[in-house]
């Protein structure tokens, strides 16, 4: 581990960690009536909600001058007792269990004990700030890719450190990810943790053995675009994907996409699965505005292995304009050898859905 942000490492790891163990075990026992559709009509679990509970208590205790953009609030939990109470006891199951000193976790973060709903809850609010330019802030998706999570396939717990609207450190925990991207059947559960200036590693998410806390350092392989297969959404309502298929034809991509949810696919990107290559968002043409705590993490675990993040008309992602990424529409990130030919071919398809 780098001794830069040492300490904010090692809080981030511990709290993702202690979040990716709720939801695992929240998924083997999820009932009806513990799903909402938010007013966008996406979906929220209490896994999601009390992951957010279990990731700020941590950070307000271990950082209590740092404010927090998290996705979730908690004004569902305050009208439904039902789903308020079922948040408070997991969280509190993931926050009670004593604090792992070998592994560098602390007392004083709030965990080793309970909490009242009246403190979770306001600790899912305190994930309410505006954001901004200048000054220290965490963003955090409690679970990216809730719609992964309910079917069983890929989601992701992220948190980010932003610094003067730069990405200083990301932790991306992936149940659902194989360990080992060449036994695709293996062990699951990887961890990654990016540092700026200071590269990307993965770590077992549930270590067992004291080896098991090996950094291994990751680098995206050199490819050309022959070699590429795209990482996409599954959900078409998410990414143009037709429009990623005709993208695919002019560059004389032939490997079909791999589709996946959340940001297991920059960490899959960043670690080279199956020739990845290149992850391409393309915007459906809706205007929905991107939320920062969708790419931060995830786009520094990119440039950390060496590859490079834009919007798709090619500007860099801007994460000092609050919750959103304003302007900033789609994503494409990809290694360096190829990232500059994939924007030209998305402008070549001017006028197609999305662009
Ligand atoms: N119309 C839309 N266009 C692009 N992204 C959208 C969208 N509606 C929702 N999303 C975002 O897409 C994320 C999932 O991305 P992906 O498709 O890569 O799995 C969601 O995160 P959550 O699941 O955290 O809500 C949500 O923030
Ligand atoms: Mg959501
Ligand atoms: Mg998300
Ligand atoms: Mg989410």
């Amino acid at each position: 581990m780098s001794d830069y942000l040492s300490s904010e490492q090692n809080v981030a790891v511990a709290a993702v960690r202690r979040a990716c163990k709720l939801t695992t075990s929240v998924f083997n026992n999820l009932v009806k009536g513990e799903t909402l559709v938010k007013g966008d009509k996406s979906p929220v679990t209490v896994a999601d909600f009390s992951a957010q509970a279990v990731i700020n208590t941590i950070l307000l205790r271990a950082f209590p001058h740092d404010p927090i953009i998290g996705e979730e609030d908690a004004s569902d939990l305050r009208t439904n007792e039902l789903l308020r109470t079922r948040v408070v006891d997991l969280a509190n199951e993931a926050l009670s269990e004593k604090p792992n000193v070998e592994a560098g976790e602390e007392p004083s973060w709030g965990i080793g004990q309970k909490w009242g709903a009246d403190d979770l809850l306001a600790a899912i609010d305190k994930g309410n700030y505006e954001g901004g330019r200048s000054g220290r802030m965490w963003t955090l998706d409690p679970i990216d890719g809730t719609k992964g999570f309910l079917r069983g396939g890929q989601y992701a717990v992220c948190l980010a450190l932003l610094v003067d609207a730069r990405v200083e450190l990301g932790v991306i925990g992936c149940p659902n990810l194989p360990l080992d991207p060449s036994s695709p059947d293996g062990a699951r559960g990887a961890l990654f943790v990016a540092v700026r200036g200071h590269g990307t590693h993965q770590l077992p998410l549930f270590p067992t053995l004291s080896a098991d806390h090996t950094h291994i350092p990751l680098r995206m392989p050199t490819l050309a675009l022959s070699q590429l297969r795209f990482l996409e959404s599954v959900e078409k309502a998410h990414a143009a994907l037709d429009t990623n298929a005709r993208i695919a034809e002019v560059l004389g991509v032939t490997e079909a996409p791999a589709r996946m949810d959340s940001q297991a696919k920059y960490a899959a990107l960043a670690r080279g699965d199956g020739n990845g290559g290149v992850y391409l968002r393309l915007p459906t043409g809706v205007g929905y505005r991107e939320k920062i705590w969708d790419h931060a993490p995830g786009s520094l675990l990119i440039e950390e292995a060496g590859g490079i993040v834009s919007d798709s008309r090619g500007q860099s992602l801007d994460f000092g304009l609050g919750r959103t990424l304003g302007e900033n529409f789609g994503v494409v990130a990809a290694g360096k050898a190829v990232h500059a030919q994939i924007l030209e071919a998305i402008k070549g398809l001017g006028g197609a859905p999305g662009i």
